[in-house]
């Protein structure tokens, strides 16, 4: 029982997934992923129904609201395009300088960063990591263990995604398991 004043939350994620009015779903199948992954010769002969990734985002203002925040929860399936790791397509923002937060809830996995000049990091994400990413900085995780990688992330309303440097260029490193190593080359 709650008083008048005391409400119960309208957004909560149960068991990892995001529930609430407004709530949007989207999933990234292998056919989602062109230009995604290096072994073009295995992804042809992947299945293209294969789930890679799931989004659930909750976005209450019109996208390219200043000052809007918007929340997302994604789940990244295991597995794997030849030896490069199932991955997000990952992008910078449309506008480049805003920034976002990212953090691992479930699983283990990897947040590769690049910046303008294509300088390419990245930070190991585990539950209870947290992630800031600054503004022009592209953004892209991938699950580097044998269960789901779940992580949470929320970012400006008026940041907006851009995937085309990235579908076009790339980033300029590779996360792949080299003798069940990730490692980026
Ligand atoms: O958009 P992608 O690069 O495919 O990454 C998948 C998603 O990850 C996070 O939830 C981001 O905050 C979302 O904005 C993004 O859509
Ligand atoms: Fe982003």
């Amino acid at each position: 029982m709650t008083s008048a004043a005391v409400s119960n939350p309208t957004l909560f994620f149960n068991g990892g997934i995001l529930q609430g009015e407004g709530v949007e779903h989207a999933t990234r199948r292998i056919k989602d992923l062109d230009n995604v992954f290096q072994d073009t010769k295995v992804f042809g002969k992947t299945d293209p129904e294969t789930l890679v990734y799931e989004v659930s985002s909750f976005l209450p203002v019109a996208e390219g609201t200043p000052g809007g925040l918007y929340f997302g929860l994604t789940h990244i399936h295991p597995g794997k395009v030849g030896n490069e790791y199932f991955m997000t397509k990952g992008h910078f923002h449309a506008l480049i300088d805003r920034a976002e937060y990212y953090w691992g809830i479930k699983g283990e996995g990897v947040l590769i960063l690049m910046n303008e000049n294509r300088e390419v990091w990245a930070e190991r994400m585990f539950p209870g990591s947290l992630h800031f990413i600054p503004g022009r900085v592209a953004h892209r995780v991938a699950n580097t263990g044998s269960q789901l990688l779940s992580f949470g992330a929320s970012w400006p309303a008026d940041a907006g995604h851009n995937y085309e440097e990235i579908r076009k260029n790339g980033f300029a490193r590779r996360l792949i398991d080299k003798n069940g190593i990730p490692t980026l080359i």
